[in-house]
């Protein structure tokens, strides 16, 4: 793929909450690039990305475009954007294997290879053999990396990362994050991270933005 097909622009986005201005933000990014998004609490940062995957709650409007590789997306339903939310709860369906949770939403086109496909991405993650296990006999780091190949097998162009380290202890957290990282950029997408904690920033080696400073941006 084209990486200039992963450039995201936000331009000239004004959130309001009830009809009172929350933040303003213009900022692009390229593919392999992650923005990480900080501020305090309230601050918009959970709106704005509900905003980019097209779900904004009924108590905010916004104005402003998204363009995803050039093309105006700010109208295009959630499920047609191709852009993707990583939480900090795996959100494992534990009535399926790992290979299951996987396989979940990936296109159907590609059937024939998806065994190989998701048996390439286990090793990737170092999860070789893991296929049959059940969610709940993996332990947290190896859940986050599920959840992480369930959405990279369904093949976002922009990845939505919402504080996706915060229930990893320190040493898990930093590998977890650099592996999810190293995807990122290998794959050449586009990320936006929202976090509160300033090691998730420096490793993420981007532009930083805090949204209780946007408002006069
Ligand atoms: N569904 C909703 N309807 C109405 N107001 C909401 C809704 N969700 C959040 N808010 C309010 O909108 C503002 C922005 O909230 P948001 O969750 O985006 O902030 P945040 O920066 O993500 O906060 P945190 O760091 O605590 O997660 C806050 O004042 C919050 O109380």
């Amino acid at each position: 793929m084209d990486p200039a097909n992963n450039m995201l622009s936000i331009q000239n986005l004004c959130i309001y909450k009830n009809e009172s201005l929350l933040f303003t933000l213009d900022t692009s990014l390229l593919a392999g690039e992650i923005l990480t998004i900080m501020g305090p609490s309230g601050s918009g940062k959970s709106t704005l990305l509900s905003w980019l995957s097209g779900m904004l709650y009924p108590a905010f409007t916004a104005e402003g475009k998204l363009l995803l590789g050039g093309q105006d997306i700010s109208q295009t339903p959630s499920h047609l954007r191709q852009i993707a939310l990583l939480f900090q709860d795996p959100l494992l369906f534990n009535h399926l294997t790992v290979a299951g949770n996987i396989e979940f939403g990936m296109q159907a086109s590609k059937s024939n290879s998806k065994k190989e496909r998701i048996s390439k991405a286990l090793a990737s993650v170092n999860l070789s053999g893991m296929e049959m296990r059940a969610p709940k006999s993996l332990s947290g780091g190896q859940q986050a990396r599920v959840a992480l190949l369930r959405v990279l097998l369904n093949e976002p162009r922009v990845i939505l990362l919402d504080e996706p380290f915060s229930k990893l202890d320190s040493q898990l957290r930093q590998a977890t994050r650099e592996l999810v990282f190293e995807q990122i950029r290998q794959r050449g997408l586009t990320a936006i991270l929202v976090t509160h904690d300033q090691s998730d920033a420096d490793a993420a080696a981007g532009k930083v933005i805090n949204l209780s400073n946007t408002r006069s941006a």
